[in-house]
């Protein structure tokens, strides 16, 4: 149903590990989604900033996927991006909670699906990935 990015499947990341995405917003971007998870229906966190788009502007959407079907969405606050921003996103778990920490900003999202290890990257939408490690 979208327009596939960088996909990575085959991980094997760890809680307390990171997955840095490294990468260029565009000048022009409508939004990009970073998904985490097992697979792409199975998602510990699809990580959304919408810059304007499903009706929402400078908004970041969190939510999980399980079997295809989404979660609970939740907004939160802080949209700590521009257009044109060169951004580093970091994102860990542990058996509580999924951790993104970009631009000095750090979010909290619950696992709610309880996963051990993450196997599948996703990055979606309107950014232009540079580099992704992890650690
Ligand atoms: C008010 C009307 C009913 O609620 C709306 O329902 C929409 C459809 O479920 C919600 O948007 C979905 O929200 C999901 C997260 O909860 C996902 O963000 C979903 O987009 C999936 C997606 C987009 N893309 C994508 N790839 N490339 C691009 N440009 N986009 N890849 N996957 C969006 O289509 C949208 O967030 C939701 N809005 C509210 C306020 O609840």
């Amino acid at each position: 149903d979208s327009i596939s990015g960088l996909v990575v499947t085959q991980l094997d990341i760890q809680p307390g590990e990171c997955i840095k995405v490294k990468g260029k917003i565009p000048s022009d971007a409508k939004g990009f989604a970073v998904n985490v998870g097992k697979d792409s229906a199975t998602l510990m966190l699809h990580f959304n900033p919408r810059f304007n788009c499903h009706g929402d502007v400078n908004t970041i959407v969190c939510n999980s996927k399980e079997d295809g079907v989404w979660g609970e969405e939740d907004r939160k606050a802080d949209f700590p991006f521009q257009h044109g921003d060169k951004i580093e996103i970091c994102i860990s778990f542990n058996e509580t909670e999924a951790t993104v920490k970009v631009a000095e900003v750090e979010f909290q999202f619950p696992n709610r699906l309880g996963m051990e290890k993450i196997e599948y990257l996703a990055v979606e939408g309107d950014f232009k990935v540079k580099a992704i490690k992890f650690s």
